[in-house]
């Protein structure tokens, strides 16, 4: 009955991508219902072979059951039947991916990001009358096939407070804890359930008690907590329960969590630290309490350091707990195995082969710390030793530390961060563009043919030369422009058809990464992300971005915008070193990027775009940290765009989140346009800019590109109206809410044609209306 040391989840993609094969293939009509279930059950069921094969207790609860066809928090949702009246119609899968996805009918759930990793999640939608109730069993049809086959597991579930804390009010101002206690009844009957299924353990991850970032308060969310779950563990008639408390310092939490009388809890000791004697005063019979400490860094990809882990783990044991190693996270971040690569391969840098753990190495890890805490630090001596050996021969290799690189950032200046002032640089760059009132724009990238995929692919296995593949995506840059201008948009584009991914693109052509070939983590439902690896200090060393520009720009007289990815996206979306600090990570990226905006603009390009789409990502999940990441986030941005002359023009673009705390953060950015996700929350970040006195160019999306749907005119004019009464009209740009790889063309062309024909109408709106000065 006693729980064996674990992972907080496994990642559910599959070694080779197999959910997200199934799950498309369910979409394109491929395969049916029956056929997607058995899929996904024999992923489930490899997955638990795998986790056994790598050392994790068959019987000891310790086998993770977290998958998920698309996400966890809409499989609460789906559990609840907590569905908004637009989907009621609606059963079984075809709701499921409707809240997902939206269909022709309906718009999907917003998506937004998972604390502050790179994973999104569906957000609830609650208001007082959304029905709550127990609608299904899947999570327990899923823990009795998996007894079924042999396997023991722990069902893990996003718990009831952080569920309702990641939720939306269905109405602006309704608090969704509100429903609490009608939420809680339904944990109780699924506790129960589980129960009678068997389970022994269940694991709730009450994440929301580490974030200062959610709408509760965090004092308030530890209350809720701890008078929630002292309720539901009250009762007997239920399995073991695993508080967990991943992803941050649960420092505050702590002493709540244990009042509870959970039988075990989950910290993260990566961002985290142990509780104090101070902390536990009062607890009682601290040995018959499990502490899982997450001494493995569940969400990034190096190896970790065991002797440090070791300590951590004795300083745990001597707290007076029973001790068992954990990760500090789910590993569902985190790509299945380093054995998947080719380590001759030279984009990969096979020094790095040892200082790497993916999910399957960090398990090895867990059960290498198990042996070591269960049979004496002896028994894994080697392990440690080695372990050692590596980490030292790491800090000594070449490129990790590159001294013209570390001195350039020393060098830098505020007055290198500064740009001019806004009221001339308008000027300038008005006179220079001479564009409408209300411009359109798209944020970059068109849709990824597959004559574009199949051509990179060849190119990338040496089955083309690179004339021939530098013609095929001269070709389509070409198409696009024109495409463009058949549409009448004002500002163009070259498309990104040279990028498989708007960070790896730029990781392969700096130096300090590495870039996998089958590193891939779950973006969100079935869309995955192949994280680079930056791994040493960072510089520009070639051409990156401006042959394909120059080349666009060569084939119209209509202005198309340089494209590149600002430093702490690149960081955001990139497995980081921690050796040294984000800061200094970001500002090294910074002056790489700084070199190849000046080249762009020694090309000709007058308008250069920065994008930055996980700037709100990466702000700290505690209040206190998030001065300092401000300072370095914005820091960075600044230095790699302030070189510029004021007739030249910078934008940027942000997209999937609430951008409300960090507006000041937005407006510090010093960008001459910002173009920004709005349409699926319909335009709620505008009266924020407005409030602020934003007064420089602002594109909120009018078409939410997540979704297959396409946005009538109506629709999009009724957008630009509402952001017309929010904001002064002159700063106004009209754009989609991010780029256009994910969607097809034939969509693609029809939003886009609305789009335009949209903002000519509120142009001419506006004319009559004398609204719009000139
Ligand atoms: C996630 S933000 C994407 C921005 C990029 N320029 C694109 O259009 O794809
Ligand atoms: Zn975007």
């Amino acid at each position: 009955m006693s729980l064996s040391s674990t992972i907080l989840g496994y990642p559910r993609v599959g070694r080779k991508r197999e959910l997200k094969k199934a799950v498309e293939a369910y979409w394109a009509g491929r395969s049916d219902a029956a056929g997607l279930k058995e899929a996904e059950a024999e992923l489930r069921k490899a997955n638990l072979a795998r986790l056994v094969e790598l050392g994790l207790d068959r019987d000891g609860s310790a086998l993770p059951e977290n998958s998920s066809l698309y996400d966890q928090v809409l499989d609460i949702t789906f559990l609840l039947g907590a569905v908004p009246e637009r989907f009621r119609g609606l059963g079984g899968l075809d709701q499921y991916f409707a809240l997902a996805r939206g269909n022709a009918e309906v718009f999907p759930l917003e998506m937004t990001k998972w604390f502050d990793t790179n994973y999104h999640y569906l957000v609830p939608e609650i208001g007082p009358d959304t029905p709550i109730s127990l609608k299904n069993t899947d999570l327990v049809d899923r823990f009795t096939e998996a007894k079924s086959w042999g396997y023991l597991t722990r069902p893990v579930i996003v718990g009831p407070v952080t569920y309702l804390a990641l939720s939306k009010g269905e109405t602006e101002g309704y608090d969704p804890l509100d429903r609490l206690e009608d939420v809680v009844a339904v944990y109780e009957q699924l506790l129960t359930a589980f129960k009678a299924a068997g389970a022994e353990w269940v694991e709730i991850d009450e994440t929301a008690v580490v974030s200062d970032n959610l709408s509760a308060s965090r004092d308030g969310i530890i209350a809720k907590v701890e008078q929630v779950w002292t309720h539901l563990l009250s009762s007997s008639n239920r399995p073991h329960v695993l508080l967990a408390a991943p992803y941050g310092d649960s420092t505050k939490a702590f002493p709540a969590l244990f009042r509870t009388g959970a039988e075990a809890i989950a910290i993260d000791l990566d961002r985290g630290t142990l509780p104090s004697a101070d902390d536990l005063a009062g607890i009682n019979n601290l040995s018959s309490r499990t502490l899982v400490a997450g001494v493995v860094d569940g969400r990034n990809i190096w190896a970790t350091d065991l002797n440090k882990a070791k300590d951590l783990l004795e300083q745990a044991k001597d707290l007076g707990f029973t001790v068992k190693v954990g990760t500090s996270t789910s590993l569902q971040h985190v790509p299945h195995d380093t054995d998947l690569e080719n380590w001759a391969d030279p984009e990969l840098n096979e020094n790095l082969h040892d200082w790497l753990a993916f999910a399957d190495q960090k398990i090895e890890e867990v059960v290498i710390l198990d042996r070591g805490l269960t049979e004496g630090w002896d028994a894994i001596a080697d392990e440690l030793s080695k372990n050692a050996d590596i980490l030292t021969r790491r800090a000594a290799t070449a490129g990790v530390a590159v001294d013209a690189v570390r001195e350039r950032v020393a060098a830098l200046t505020e007055a290198d961060r500064t740009r001019g002032d806004y009221a001339e640089r308008e000027a300038a760059q008005e006179a220079r563009l001479n564009l409408p009132p209300l411009p359109t724009t798209t944020i970059g990238s068109f849709p990824q043919t597959t004559e574009i995929r199949t051509s990179r692919a060849a190119h990338a296995r040496g089955e083309i030369d690179d004339a021939t593949y530098e013609d095929r995506m001269k070709e389509e840059i070409e198409r696009v422009i024109r495409l463009q201008e058949e549409l009448d948009i004002d500002v163009l584009v070259h498309g990104e058809a040279e990028r498989n991914d708007m960070v790896q693109y730029f990781a392969e052509l700096l130096d300090g990464f590495a870039v996998t070939k089958h590193g891939w983590v779950q973006s969100y439902g079935s869309r995955c992300t192949r994280p680079s690896i930056l791994w040493g200090d960072v510089a520009k060393s070639g051409d990156i971005s401006v042959p394909w520009w120059s080349f666009a720009q060569s084939v119209t007289n209509r202005p198309v915008k340089g494209m590149l990815t600002g430093p702490v996206t690149i960081i955001a979306w990139s497995f980081v070193r921690k050796d040294i600090s984000l800061g200094q990570v970001a500002d090294q990226i910074a002056l790489a990027l700084r070199d190849e905006v000046a080249d762009l603009e020694k090309a000709g390009a007058a308008i250069i775009q920065v994008d930055e789409p996980a700037l709100r990502e990466l702000l700290p999940l505690e209040q206190s940290k998030h001065a300092d990441y401000l300072e370095w986030s914005v820091g960075s941005f600044r230095a790699a765009t302030a070189g510029v002359d004021k007739a030249t023009q910078i934008h940027t673009h942000l997209c999937y989140s609430d951008f409300g705390q960090i507006i000041d953060a937005i407006a510090g950015l010093d960008a001459d346009v910002t173009s920004i996700e709005a349409a699926r929350s319909a335009m709620e970040v505008l009266p924020d800019l407005n409030d602020h006195g934003f007064s420089h160019g602002v594109g909120p999306g009018v078409w939410d590109i997540h979704s297959p749907r396409v946005p009538s005119t109506e629709e999009i004019a009724g957008l630009l109206r509402l952001a017309v009464d929010s904001v002064d009209p002159r700063i106004l740009w009209v754009n989609p809410d991010c780029g256009l790889k994910t969607r097809g063309y034939d969509e693609t062309v029809a939003s886009l044609k609305n789009l335009v024909t949209a903002a000519k109408q509120v142009r001419e709106e506006l004319s009559a209306d004398q609204r719009l000065l000139a």
